[in-house]
């Protein structure tokens, strides 16, 4: 069942709804309560601030606080109307374009490509220029030049959502256009259109009192806030004051919308709004091991916390652990355990966004609390990672990212590096690894990826690997030279290695020891001969176990699966 996630108002979301809240009351309140101060000419000209007139009055005797409350109705008005043509039309503009024939789709983004390039306000400018002078064309001209803008950035989301899987298999099933737009595009793109439909507000105000100020927006005998700055002009040196209620004014609804916007952004990543921070890192970078601990790595109370719905949440319990060199440590456990928060903690590569603790977390004499020397780390450490699709640059060829440690850490040549990759390319059953280097991650299959970061990381005989389920991508006879690859690496350079798995069969093949975790604690240790004969205690551990398939021969039953061995 899926979790409702909880949208908390954050502080910034509150007072840009109570600004908002505010000046709609005044533009709904104020006209009919102060248009005589405002629009009657009286001979109390130029008057300083006083208790009647906190601004003073303008050259016609007009009360100018009173005036500003009467321009924000039609500011607001205007600027509604002008953003909501720049959304709705750019949504239009940018939903059909990705809708349409590829080449169709190509010509319309070059053509709003150069659009774009266009300053907005420069195309108001254009076009309050061509029409009379006003409001309407004011709105006019500002939405239009909006749409663009906005159309680009929603092309960009829609190329997005028109590559995920969901939306292919609804075009391959035949659903209409429209359908596709409402149905599976819009809903997808709606929280950052929001967002960004602040930002659109916000801008709008701005270039829409710009057009007043010179001239090509609101004419005689209205008036809103880009007109009273022009006014203002005229008595710049004489009633200064003047001009700064409507300039307040401005800002005070800009500040609102974009209050607003980081409000709705914040709400809709409880991650980047959190009303706590993280630690920083220890300022020693060393960790000295104990008097007769030889392990490679000591992890000692380990305890990793972020943050969920804004509130620190430990996610990791204060584990002990350690690895010796050469040894194999398995971590197994299900979805959310902490296998990988673990993992990461100890090379010291957790998120920013959460707060790491422990009284040891030392590989060699790294102290991973701190911030090791770049060099070192990377000479000890070889990460393999769960996910081959996001693990290489996309705008690189292979070769350089996979000889990256060789050549800036390791002082080997250029030449030698390739040779070296290429070597062990072909050992991990990478076919032509020669082209492979050349190519981009892009041109590989996943597979082909996950084996190619394999090679990676073995080929720097780093003091420890660390093995986030690395075999997953890989089919079942790949997988056996993967793990053969490990044995090879363990035995030959005495590499320890941490690696985490679903998969208690592969585990028990490859481990000297085995963690078994659970809800970010280490509820059970175990050797593999007593996975084999099912000596476990935790009851958690017996349904991991239960949970591995069962080969039935026709005539026999029972026999675990062994092919992964
Ligand atoms: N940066 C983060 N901020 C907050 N919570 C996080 C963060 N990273 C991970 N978590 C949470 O910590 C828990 C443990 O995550 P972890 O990635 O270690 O699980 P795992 O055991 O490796 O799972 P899997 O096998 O699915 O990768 C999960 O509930 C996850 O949602």
């Amino acid at each position: 069942m899926a979790e409702t996630r909880r949208r908390a108002l954050r502080p910034g979301l509150v007072i840009g709804l109570v600004l908002f809240a505010l000046t709609i009351a005044v533009a709904i309140i104020a006209p009919p309560l102060v248009a005589d101060a405002a629009n009657t000419l009286s001979d109390d000209r130029s008057l300083p601030p006083s208790g009647d007139a906190w601004l003073g009055t303008n050259a016609f005797g007009q009360d100018n606080v009173s005036r500003v409350l009467i321009a924000t109705r039609l500011t607001l008005i205007m600027t509604v109307i002008a953003a909501a043509i720049s959304v709705v039309l750019g949504v239009v503009v940018g939903v059909s374009i990705w809708l349409a024939p590829p080449r169709v789709r190509e010509w319309c983004l070059r053509i709003l490509e150069s659009a774009v390039a266009y300053p907005t306000l420069i195309t108001a400018l254009i076009i309050a220029a061509v029409l009379l002078p006003g409001a309407s064309t004011a709105v006019i001209a500002m939405g239009l030049a909006g749409i663009p803008g906005f159309a680009r950035v929603t092309a960009n989301l829609a190329q997005q959502v028109s590559n995920s899987d969901y939306f292919v298999t609804a075009r391959f099933l035949g659903v209409p256009a429209r359908r596709l737009a409402t149905r599976h595009m819009i809903p997808a793109m709606a929280e950052p259109l929001l967002i960004l439909s602040t930002t659109v507000f916000a801008t709008t105000l701005v270039e829409i009192s710009a057009l007043s100020f010179v001239g090509l927006g609101v004419q005689v005998p209205q008036y809103d806030l880009g007109s009273l700055l022009n006014d203002s002009l005229d008595a710049l040196y004489t009633q200064p004051i003047e001009a700064v209620g409507p300039a307040i004014m401005i800002v005070v609804m800009s500040v609102a919308a974009m209050f607003v916007g980081d409000g709705l952004a914040a709400s809709a990543n409880p991650r980047a709004a959190r009303s706590w921070t993280p630690r920083r890192p220890e300022s020693n970078p060393t960790a000295q091991p104990a008097e007769g601990d030889t392990a490679l790595v000591r992890v000692e109370d380990l305890r990793v916390t972020g943050a969920r719905d804004g509130e620190p949440v430990e996610l990791v319990h204060g584990i002990d652990l350690h690895i010796d060199r050469g040894e194999i440590l398995g971590i197994v456990g299900e979805s959310g355990s902490g296998k990988s928060l673990t993992a990461m903690s100890i090379a010291g590569l957790a998120a920013d966004d959460l707060d790491v603790r422990g009284r040891t977390v030392r590989v060699g004499t790294m102290n991973m609390l701190g911030t090791p020397a770049p060099a070192e780390l990377a000479q000890s450490i070889s990460i393999i990672y769960q996910d081959p699709g996001t693990t290489f640059s996309p705008s690189l060829r292979m070769g350089g990212q996979l000889t990256e440690v060789l050549r800036t850490h390791m002082g080997r040549s250029r030449a030698e590096a390739r040779r070296i990759m290429v070597e062990a390319l072909a050992s991990v059953g990478v076919t032509m690894p020669a082209k492979r280097m050349r190519q981009y991650p892009y041109e590989l299959s996943g597979g082909m990826r996950q084996r190619a970061m394999i090679a990676g990381a073995v080929v720097t005989t780093p003091d420890l690997m660390i093995a986030d389920e690395p075999t997953t991508a890989l089919d079942v006879t790949v997988q056996v030279d993967v793990l053969r690859q490990f044995r090879r690496l363990r035995d030959e350079h005495s590499t320890a290695i941490l690696f985490i798995s679903h998969d208690i069969g592969v585990v028990q093949e490859l481990c000297d020891r085995v963690l078994v975790m659970r809800g970010g604690e280490v509820v059970e240790e175990l050797r593999p001969e007593q996975i084999r004969s099912r000596e476990v205690t935790h009851p958690y551990t017996r349904t991991l176990l239960d949970a591995v398939p069962v080969l039935t021969v026709a005539g026999q039953s029972g026999g675990r699966r062994e092919e992964e061995g």
